[in-house]
């Protein structure tokens, strides 16, 4: 299949923050591979804004170590086209400094796109100053980072702070998983087939397993992680918003606002799980790891470090139909997948004692980003009527042109943010949403002030989590059953693409 990049507009992009980690890390990199792809103009130019005491120069080289600590593989054969796009200017967000040389570098007549990659304290101040300069107009655009506020207290104050000088058309509110292509292609296999839709509802969906695993732990990021734990830093923005891509209804058009209205109904109707309903856990050491307490340095440390948890969609399409959601940190496998399990067929035809099997659709974000459907067939050969679950699989990378790579999130969300298109981004409403179910479930630990149940490193978490389903009558998926289906997509891919060279 052919891959089409469609340019952008020449566009001056202010990075506050532009010495930071996310920076360097993502951020920089992101757009140097769309630079690559031939997404970005001559026209563009890329400003670094912080207070280190940084030339153009010293910028620049600054960028070349973070390609080489962070992107060591990707083609530096045109890095130094791309460096002459960029300048630093040093700004303090909380002073005086740089505020009129930015004023003056700024250009006004192309697009003007400032993304705050600080700590949310400075959103304000940052806001204010663009304003009081005049660099932002009714045309500029701001993109913002999670977290996007503590709970629905601060989010609402954030919101607050940003829309004193932007409106919500040019607020651009980052969840990476939005950018990510399987979630993208959700969207496309539901809305795009007839296939799907007339069974996507409860009378021929059993229930639907949300599964974000990693393997890493808190990785040198222990102060902001103890402060927010699971389910701040993954259910409430991410997992959150893959239940309302598979849940919402079909919006009337593929733009930011049908899209989001959609996703807030959904939100607006997800049930809060009962006590009994959420499981906490927190890694102990093992395996060759530290505690999760090791690593944030906190030995009385409640925070968890893993979440599962059953709710339901309080909704024509949905009613009674169980969603299960768990992530957590140094599980056995980086692997993440959306799995929808159908009903089982309400007569058995065949004798076999598997006769009754439910299709599973099941939507891999990583690794190897794909989709499979299992469908039950007839085992091939003789030996009379035994039926076997076979995958239909299609995994994204076999569908592009050779040479062409699927773009990471971050670069296609900061295109999209030159494009002006906010369908992939999070409205504040929808935030606001997403912490007002939140709270009460996270308020709920505070008040009974109990200990995360601990699991072993390189497990499938704590084994309360097994009951929640089992409970229901139902299991997990196994975390490395989904790793494995992973494997095998991308065994056939690496086979397939031996056999053309
Ligand atoms: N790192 C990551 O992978 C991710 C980060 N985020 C979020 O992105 C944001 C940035 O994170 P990260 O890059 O890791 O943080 P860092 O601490 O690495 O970077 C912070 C940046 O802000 C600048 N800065 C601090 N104070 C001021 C000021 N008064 N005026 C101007 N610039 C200032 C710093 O530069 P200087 O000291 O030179 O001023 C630095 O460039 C945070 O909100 C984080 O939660 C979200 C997702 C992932
Ligand atoms: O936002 C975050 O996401 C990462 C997981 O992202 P992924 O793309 O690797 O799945 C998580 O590790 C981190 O704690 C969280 O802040």
């Amino acid at each position: 299949m052919a891959s089409r990049t469609i340019p952008v507009d020449p566009f001056d992009l202010v990075i506050f923050g532009g010495t930071g980690d996310l920076a360097r890390r993502k951020v920089i990199p992101s757009i140097y591979r769309r630079f690559l792809a031939g997404q970005v103009p001559d026209g563009a130019r890329l400003i670094g804004a912080a207070r280190s005491d940084l030339d153009d120069d010293g910028f620049r080289d600054m960028i070349r170590e973070a390609m080489d600590e962070f992107e060591p593989d990707t083609d530096r054969s045109r890095l130094d086209e791309f460096l002459a796009l960029t300048c630093y200017i040093p700004v303090d967000a909380r002073g005086d400094m740089g505020w009129e040389t930015l004023k003056k570098v700024v250009r006004g007549d192309v697009i003007s796109a400032f993304y705050f990659s600080v700590g949310p304290s400075l959103f304000g101040d940052l806001a204010e100053h663009l304003h009081a300069h005049e660099i932002i107009d009714g045309t500029s655009r701001v993109i913002v980072e999670k977290p996007f506020g503590h709970d629905l207290e601060s989010a609402k104050a954030l919101n607050a702070q940003l829309r004193a000088y932007f409106e919500e058309r040019q607020i651009y509110r980052i969840d990476h998983y939005l950018g990510k292509e399987t979630v993208q292609n959700l969207m496309a296999v539901r809305f795009a087939n007839v296939l799907f839709e007339p069974l996507w509802n409860s009378n021929y969906v059993d229930h639907i397993q949300i599964t974000v695993a990693e393997t890493i732990g808190v990785e040198g990021r222990g102060g902001y992680y103890d402060a927010s734990g699971a389910m701040r830093d993954m259910i409430q923005n991410h997992l959150m918003q893959l239940v309302c891509l598979i849940a919402m209804e079909p919006p009337n058009r593929f733009e930011a606002d049908p899209v989001r209205d959609e996703k807030l109904k959904v939100i607006h109707a997800l049930t809060q799980p009962e006590p009994h309903q959420v499981v906490r856990g927190q890694y102990e050491a093992g395996n060759g790891h530290a505690s999760y307490r090791e690593d944030v340095e906190d030995d009385r440390s409640r925070t968890e470090s893993y979440v599962a948890l059953r709710t339901t969609i309080d909704n024509w399409r949905w009613a009674g139909t169980p969603i299960y959601m768990r992530t957590g940190k140094r599980l056995s496998a980086k692997a993440s997948e959306i799995a929808v399990y159908f009903k089982a067929p309400p007569h058995a035809v065949f004798e076999d004692e598997g006769a009754r099997r439910q299709n599973v659709l099941t939507i891999r974000l990583q690794p190897n980003e794909g989709i499979t459907l299992d469908v039950t067939i007839k085992e091939p050969g003789p030996g009379g009527m035994r039926l076997a679950d076979v995958p239909l699989d299609m995994t994204f990378a076999e569908a592009l042109e050779e040479g062409t790579e699927v773009p990471e999130a971050y670069e296609r969300l900061i295109m999209d943010v030159m494009r002006g298109n906010q369908t992939l981004f999070m409205r504040g409403d929808e935030v606001e949403a997403a912490w007002a179910w939140a709270d009460p479930i996270i308020a709920s630990w505070t008040a009974r002030g109990d200990m995360p149940k601990p699991y072993e490193p390189g497990t499938a978490g704590p084994s309360d989590a097994d009951t929640l389903l089992r409970r229901d009558g139902r299991h997990w998926r196994s975390i490395g059953d989904i790793r494995k289906d992973a494997g095998r997509a991308e065994a056939e891919l690496k086979a397939m693409q031996e056999a053309a060279e």
